[in-house]
């Protein structure tokens, strides 16, 4: 994606299911689980750069020590700063205690981190602020070891407003408007509840406070609690926790939107959000990492049982396409064919828009998280053009040369780097104006290639808002004169916004709907069409969020795909670019051909696979009609 968009968060778990000494004789460290966690933290980095967290839980530990240990940042390279943390602290301590240094006893006694289970998250935040109290994972404390939970999660939930309220209506007083906290304070309180509920069913069965804490450790049942507290969320969510005593979970919802990664031995456990994580980490195959089902809980007790439970009923499946698109790695064997497929397919749609002229068409593409897609176009382009060279020699059969074949066989493909990243814009740049100021000059362009008798195809992962091409991008493609600029995106328009995790929560960010608002305009319909939008999403809105429809889907109906995509290609080129622009989007069938895993596809059609996801969208659009700068959920 050549522009600046938050999306996902990362998380990844790791029970250790031996004691620490056995790692350290088999793999030379006790500080084996840190590591691994830091390895699957790092491969995720993709995933979330506002900030980074870690907590771990040690087992068994006497009371009067510390078995909890959290770190969490929000510095600009949040992974590299919390683990550089974590190394001085253990640093200082071995230092102070040389004697410790081959006790793991000992060490697990002193060092911080040092446990057997652990949790990690990297934030790309869709709600709340960017400080340090946002970022996950989050600690709710108790002084009973049981009654401790921590949290993280990739998620957005579309009613967190409600889910916020219902706990000040509780009479809770939350320190910060996070999502995170809603989510957490849900599974507390069902926690608190089970755990009453198993005291008094113990002390009636005779035993006293002391004596009742062991036993509620073993008989807590984490899937009732995760069912109870999942029962009102409406979202995208993959919610990882743990509790004191070292029972940890991962739930994921029931449509399947959030991904959820595991793979389990007799070592380890280990869940991630992307599935090369743990396969690089862990040095295991494909086949042996598997999804969490939609719905389903993996939960692994303290005793080193693990648990799939059913938490909720599992829904149409709709993962987020988005992951394949751009969001997660590539590296995935799946992804990557998929991502191929993808660029292979929109080849019919360029050929049009090159008139077949392949010779005098440059290919090329938007680093970096396009040239998978790239690789698929090129390699449908070339089997266009053996096509025309098999035409060819079949054609001049009879008067063919050696020196004529020789010249049809040597006919290449033009493929080039085109467009050049200069500067890493998102590490940096958080704040609208100052993006725009710099985002002309993270391109650049390789002169010398394009003459002006030619197509210059460039494929783009995905086009949202737009911004980058225009202010740059195109520019800059510009400046080389070529006869025509095609621009392909292997994501279809971007017409809704998302509200499961990814942030683009206004309307009129987007490029699509900037195009429909033109249209309507010119078609001299704008005013009644927005009208009629606006009425039925604020008469709907004050029903109960069932009845809700999506009734944005009006702005686009009257113009075909071919229509929007036009326009967005004229939205995006001034006056000052002299070629020819055309914008050639993916259809959403075509996504599903490449993508047959990961249907969920809201934010192309506007079908939302829950509820609360009509209401955002209604609400973004009231938001946009009346003005206000706010976001819908
Ligand atoms: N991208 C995400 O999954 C974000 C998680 C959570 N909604 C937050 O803002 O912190």
């Amino acid at each position: 994606m050549s522009e600046l968009i938050k999306h996902e968060c990362g998380i990844a778990t790791l029970r250790l299911l031996k004691p620490l000494s056995f790692y350290q004789k088999k793999y030379g460290s006790a500080f084996y689980g840190i590591n691994k966690m830091y390895l699957m933290m790092e491969k995720q980095h993709n995933r979330g750069q506002d900030g980074a967290g870690l907590a771990s839980v040690k087992l068994d530990v006497e009371p009067g020590n510390r078995y909890i240990s959290r770190v969490r940042s929000n510095a600009a390279q949040p992974i590299q700063d919390i683990f550089a943390q974590i190394n001085e602290r253990i640093n200082t301590q071995l230092e102070l205690n040389p004697e410790i240094l081959d006790d793991i006893d000992a060490q697990k006694k002193n060092l911080p981190y040092l446990g057997e289970v652990f949790l990690g998250h990297v934030r790309y935040g869709t709600f709340g602020k960017n400080s340090i109290e946002n970022v996950h994972p989050f600690l709710r404390q108790n002084n009973w070891m049981h009654r401790n939970l921590i949290v993280a999660g990739n998620f957005n939930m579309t009613n967190v407003n409600e889910l916020f309220q219902n706990l000040v209506e509780l009479g809770q007083h939350p320190k910060e408007k996070a999502d995170t906290v809603t989510v957490m304070e849900k599974i507390g309180h069902f926690l608190d509840s089970e755990v009453g509920k198993l005291y008094k069913k113990l002390k009636s069965e005779g035993y006293n406070k002391k004596e009742a804490s062991p036993h509620i450790v073993e008989q807590l049942k984490v899937h009732k609690i995760l069912r109870k507290s999942s029962k009102d969320w409406d979202g995208g969510y993959v919610i990882a926790g743990m509790l004191g005593h070292g029972d940890s979970f991962v739930l994921r919802d029931p449509n399947g939107i959030r991904p959820a990664y595991y793979y389990k031995d007799d070592e380890v456990v280990v869940v991630a959000s992307e599935r090369p994580v743990i396969q690089t980490a862990f040095n295991v195959a494909y086949e042996d990492v598997h999804e969490l089902m939609p719905g389903e809980a993996i939960i692994t007790k303290k005793d080193g049982s693990v648990h799939f439970k059913t938490i909720l009923k599992p829904r149409e499946r709709k993962a987020c396409s988005f992951e394949r698109i751009y969001f997660s790695r590539g590296s995935d064997a799946e992804i990557y064919k998929e991502r191929k497929n993808l660029g292979r397919l929109l080849m019919p749609e360029v050929l049009k828009a090159i008139d077949y002229d392949t010779m005098n068409s440059v290919f090329s593409y938007i680093p970096n998280t396009a040239e998978t897609s790239f690789y698929g176009m090129v390699e449908a382009a070339q089997d266009e053009l053996n096509r025309q060279k098999n035409q060819a020699i079949l054609k001049e059969k009879e008067s063919l040369t050696d020196e004529r074949l020789a010249n049809i066989l040597n006919l290449r493909l033009r493929t080039e780097k085109i467009a050049v990243k200069d500067v890493k814009l998102r590490t940096f740049i958080t704040e609208d104006s100052s993006r725009d100021d710099l985002v002309a000059h993270v391109y650049d362009v390789t002169y010398g290639v394009v003459k002006p008798t030619d197509n210059l195809v460039v494929i783009d992962d995905s086009i949202v808002r737009g911004t980058t091409l225009k202010k740059s991008i195109l520019k800059m493609l510009d400046r080389l004169s070529p006869k025509k600029i095609i621009i392909v995106s292997s994501a279809p328009q971007i017409r809704y916004p998302d509200c499961y995790g990814i942030d683009m929560a206004k309307l009129e960010d987007f490029v699509a709907f900037q195009a429909a608002v033109s249209l309507l305009k010119e078609r001299g319909i704008y005013q009644e069409t927005v009208d009629a939008v606006y009425d039925k999403c604020k008469n709907q809105s004050e029903f109960a969020s069932q009845a809700e429809q999506n009734h944005v889907k009006a702005m686009y109906e009257p113009f075909t795909y071919e229509e929007v995509s036009d326009r967005i290609a004229q939205l995006l080129s001034d006056e000052s670019i002299s070629s020819e622009v055309k914008v050639i989007y993916q259809t959403v069938d075509k996504l599903h051909e490449a993508c047959p895993k990961n249907l969920g596809d809201w934010y192309f059609t506007g079908d939302y696979p829950t509820q609360g996801g009509n209401k955002v969208v209604n609400k973004a659009f009231m938001n946009f009609y009346e003005g206000k700068n706010d976001r819908a959920y």
